[in-house]
């Protein structure tokens, strides 16, 4: 704390120091977790993961490897350039080995109690200059912020799934995110190839408070029997042109994360219009969250997706 205290002294004296990230940490080894370090570690930065457990990194590493090799195989990336990103991604087995990091990403379940937990942990290892971001789909940055020793420090980094594909992320400032913290941050992303839309710090902020009520919707479509998963996610695909349709889609995001969502939503503005939809919730009280546990609207265990109901 005498560290932050001294730096909150340079702030208030307007000398903030401009900061250089070149070591970035990652909370969580997940489908998000895993993506960011892919295009973190592509771009040159050293990148340590956390997870509960070695094997979710392993699993991660695994994934990153296959599409770093996608990538080749497109062209797109040279051999080098795969070997090298895989040298710069560690496993960092506790939140101390985020002692040197100059920016941690917090890529943790969608789950407002749980990301606290991680942030009042994870602060009294962080070096006084160090900047935090959440990967958060929908929760207060303003709420998160205020749970660490640094709101100044904090902002929303969005990054869209699957990361080394999509190319936007939201940047989300808090009420307390500092300029230069914000402008930081742009620049990081913007070194990552990638382009920035910036969100109001409401729920769910811009992507999401609309791409997850028309997921929502998807589901009331399914539910009510207005149609059957094929016949809904045809219908946009082939009448909307969406790449995915929105329930193969659902299940690509994950079916607990679409849930804690349409929560935040609901909650957050008060609107009956954003109450999860029942068979949702259904689906993520039998576990069955989509591609990450093999089953979902789809069940995912044999040669080809088949609808599970
Ligand atoms: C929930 C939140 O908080 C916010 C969000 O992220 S909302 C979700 C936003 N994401 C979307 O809406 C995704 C919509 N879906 C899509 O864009 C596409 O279906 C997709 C890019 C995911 C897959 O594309 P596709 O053509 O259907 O499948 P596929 O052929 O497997 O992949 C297309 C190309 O991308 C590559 N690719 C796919 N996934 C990849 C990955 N994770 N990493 C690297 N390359 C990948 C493939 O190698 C393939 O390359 P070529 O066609 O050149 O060989
Ligand atoms: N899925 C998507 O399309 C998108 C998701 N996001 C956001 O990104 C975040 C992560 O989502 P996603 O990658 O899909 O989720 P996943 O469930 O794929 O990954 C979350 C990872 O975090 C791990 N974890 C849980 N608690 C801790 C902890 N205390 N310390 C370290 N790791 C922990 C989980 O381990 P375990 O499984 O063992 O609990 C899991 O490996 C969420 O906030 C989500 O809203 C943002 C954009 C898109």
């Amino acid at each position: 704390m005498v560290q932050t205290q001294k730096l909150m002294e340079k702030s208030k004296a307007g000398i903030r120091p401009a900061r250089v990230i070149s070591k970035v940490g990652i909370i969580g080894a997940g489908q998000m977790g895993s993506g960011i370090a892919h295009v973190v570690a592509l771009s040159g930065y050293n990148v340590a993961i956390n997870d509960l457990k070695k094997e979710a990194f392993d699993k991660g590493l695994e994934a990153v490897s296959k599409n770093l090799a996608r990538q080749i195989a497109k062209g797109s990336i040279q051999e080098s350039e795969r070997d090298q990103a895989l040298e710069r991604i560690s496993y960092a087995p506790n939140l101390e080995a985020f002692g040197d990091c100059d920016l941690v990403i917090e890529a943790a379940t969608e789950d407002e109690a749980l990301k606290h937990k991680i942030f009042a942990a994870l602060c009294p290892h962080l070096k006084p200059t160090a900047m935090l971001a959440s990967n958060t789909s929908s929760i207060s940055i303003t709420r998160l912020a205020a749970t660490t020793d640094r709101p100044e420090d904090f902002i929303g980094m969005h990054f869209m799934n699957p990361v080394p594909l999509m190319e936007l992320v939201e940047l989300i400032r808090g009420i307390a995110t500092e300029d230069e913290t914000f402008s930081t941050a742009k620049a990081f992303v913007e070194s990552l190839g990638k382009k920035t839309a910036v969100a109001e710090d409401f729920p769910a902020f811009i992507v999401n408070r609309i791409l997850l009520p028309m997921i929502n919707e998807a589901v009331y479509t399914l539910y009510e029997g207005v149609g059957t998963v094929e016949a809904i996610d045809k219908a946009m695909r082939l009448g909307a042109h969406h790449p995915m349709g929105p329930l193969e889609l659902a299940d690509f995001i994950g079916l607990d994360t679409c849930l804690s969502v349409m929560q935040v939503l609901y909650e957050g503005l008060s609107d009956s219009k954003y109450r999860p939809c029942p068979l949702l919730v259904k689906y993520v009280e039998a576990g069955w969250l989509g591609r990450k546990t093999k089953r979902g609207f789809y069940d995912y265990r044999g040669e080809k997706p088949v609808p599970t109901r």
